[in-house]
């Protein structure tokens, strides 16, 4: 990792993109930096002329995206980010501003065509700390410009180019990386900056944030090169001091002049840190299984041998275990022990409010023998229950119900993905014009008790099978001001659906055949009235359908549903009727489809 070593420094932080932009998502996660993504809602109308300068708005909108964010998740999702990065791209010729506008005014003149023009990004990172309940925060910010020329363009290839979409949502309306990269005679400067992130100058920024000037390192007064430091083997060491700077070894020199020495190995990172996932993801779920998480929350810093004598464990094993999550950033290693990192004490143990632990022994117990056999579900394109499990696969949830172990296992997992999003799937549409809603196939009732917390008015029913309602009690929230969720046992395809003016379907539709969606949407759309509506809870691929990596990773489970894009979606639901689509890319682990039931024709 000798390539993006400063990124190293926030490797065991809670980084946050605050930003929708596909493009800023790339260039960040392929330099191996991990994130989450919440796009920030803050609405892009600051007062252009009270800005000295256009690079200043652009600075002070992406401080006002990020600065949106860390207060959203600080308050309304109860979880703070430990640094939030915003940024914001504009267009600039002889001091116009361009959004939108490749063709511009009556008389159809590119703007553009034929003339230099600069484009800014404007970055903050946000370092958030929380004081009691209140957010504190610290604001870097900069901004890095480039200089592009346009060829001279012919109206005709310019109306050729509009016409293919791609200059929606792309500041000046072109995408550089791709058939906008065609009209451009030269750049001058960071090109990723044209793209929407100046990646190098957000390293040098980090540098000189995580490695301020010492005496070690005088001799480089500014950044101009991203300094060397061999985070590759200390990835879990966010806060490791200076002396990283110099000091590691097998790290890549600086010369002179700053810049990283030819002899520098240069590691394909990214495809190392593949080859290892498998050896990190089966760590972590082994370290779950053997609740070390839920030791270790009530009661580290614990030595190995402690904790290999509580979960019955070889000491050897256990401390090379312990040392590769502390390696992964799970667990923190101090001369008294091993203690979990927050994260872990949040998202690893059994009983932490948003905890990921049904998840991940599913992960473990049910999707890793999948996996393993994943040769020869690409050969035959079909599910390998038969391989893994020693059975074909019937109806999917019949599989998960055939034990009652299996069943509760299963259901653990539903609620710790359905407990995480379901504030981001709940607010991501206003729904307080609804009176009653059905969560069909809503499980546990996660979604449902959120949906009531929100909308105090409103009436939730989960419907699912009997063997799920049967289990349901397990993961009801205690407090005395719940406000009532209604179970009915039913099955979507087969029995009467429950009255109600919002229907929900949370992770089901990505689950089933052409032929079953068929008859589930038919019948939805059958009993929904007129104005009554469907929200569908799943993740959106993009148009190109290689993004987010989740969903796309999930498809190799081969079930007989896939998953859809956007316009895919929107496509499906007009077919049954469900008109005037918004779809709200939540930033969570699932995205948000709202839609209507269309007025019958007079
Ligand atoms: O050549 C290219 N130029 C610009 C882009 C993309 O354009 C947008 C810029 O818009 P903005 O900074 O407002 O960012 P948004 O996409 O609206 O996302 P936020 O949630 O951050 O507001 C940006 O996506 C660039 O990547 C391009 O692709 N090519």
């Amino acid at each position: 990792m000798v390539l993006n070593p400063v990124l190293g420094k926030l490797v065991s932080k809670r980084v946050v993109l605050a930003s929708a932009s596909p493009r800023r998502q790339e260039i960040l996660t392929n330099v191996g930096l991990r994130f989450e993504v919440v796009p920030s809602w803050f609405k892009e109308t600051l007062e252009k002329s009270s800005f000295a300068a256009p690079y200043e708005y652009a600075v002070e909108t992406a401080k006002q995206k990020a600065l949106e964010v860390a207060n959203r998740m600080h308050v309304k999702h109860l979880r703070t980010p430990d640094v939030v990065i915003g940024a914001d791209t504009i267009v600039v010729r002889s001091l116009l501003w361009f959004s939108i506008v490749l063709i511009y005014g009556k008389c159809r003149k590119c703007l553009l065509s034929g003339k230099e023009h600069s484009v800014f990004t404007g970055v903050a990172i946000i370092h958030c700390s929380s004081k009691g309940t209140c957010l504190e925060t610290e604001v870097t910010d900069f901004y890095e410009e480039t200089k592009v020329k346009f060829s001279d363009l012919s109206e005709e290839l310019l109306w050729e180019y509009i016409h293919s979409g791609e200059p929606m949502d792309k500041a000046g309306g072109y995408g550089i990386q791709a058939l906008g990269g065609m009209l451009v005679e030269y750049v001058h400067g960071d090109f990723l900056n044209v793209v929407g992130f100046p990646l190098n100058h957000f390293c040098k920024k980090l540098a000189e944030l995580y490695y301020p000037p010492s005496k070690h390192n005088v001799q480089h007064k500014k950044y101009d090169s991203i300094p060397s430091v061999d985070t590759f083997e200390n990835l879990s060491d966010g806060e490791s001091d200076s002396s990283n700077f110099t000091e590691h070894k097998g790290a890549s020199k600086l010369d002179s002049s700053g810049m990283l020495s030819e002899s520098a190995p240069k590691l394909p990172s990214k495809i190392l840190e593949l080859m290892d996932g498998f050896r990190a993801s089966k760590a972590l779920f082994v370290a779950s299984k053997l609740k070390i998480f839920d030791h270790l929350k009530h009661r580290g810093p614990l030595k190995a041998v402690d904790i290999a004598n509580e979960v019955g464990t070889s000491v050897c094993g256990t401390e090379r275990l312990l040392d590769a999550c502390a390696a992964l950033g799970l667990l923190e290693k101090t001369p008294q022990g091993y203690s979990n990192t927050d994260s872990a004490n949040a998202y690893l143990t059994s009983d932490g409010e948003y905890s990921l632990h049904g998840y991940i022994i599913h992960s473990n117990d049910h999707l890793w023998p999948l996996f393993t056999n994943l040769e020869s579900a690409v050969k035959e394109g079909s599910r390998q229950n038969h391989r893994a499990f020693g059975k074909k696969a019937e109806d999917l949830f019949k599989d998960y119900y055939h034990s009652e172990e299996v069943k509760q296992r299963f259901m653990a997992a539903m609620h710790s993905i359905a407990h995480l999003t379901a504030r981001d799937v709940a607010t991501a549409f206003d729904l307080s014009r609804f009176k009653s809603a059905c969560d069909l196939g809503g499980c546990t009732g996660a979604l449902a008790h959120e949906l009531v917390q929100i909308y105090p008015n409103l009436k939730v029913t989960v419907f699912d099978l009997p063997e799920v309602i049967a289990n349901t009690s397990y993961f009801q929230p205690s407090g005395q001001h719940m406000a009532p969720v209604t179970f009915v046992s039913g099955d979507f395809f087969k029995d009467n659906l429950p009255e109600a003016d919002l229907y929900i379907l949370s992770r089901v539709l990505h689950d089933w055949p052409d032929e079953k969606i068929h008859v589930l949407l038919s019948r939805i759309s059958a009993v929904c009235k007129p104005g009554s509506a469907l929200l569908v809870a799943e993740i959106v691929l993009d148009e190109k359908k290689t993004h987010p990596l989740r969903a796309v990773l999930q498809s190799l489970s081969m079930t007989e549903g896939k998953q859809r894009s956007g316009s895919e979606y929107k496509q499906l639901l007009e077919k049954y009727g469900f008109t005037n689509t918004e779809i709200k890319i939540t930033g969570n682990l699932l995205d948000a489809v709202l839609c209507f039931k269309k007025n019958l024709s007079p």
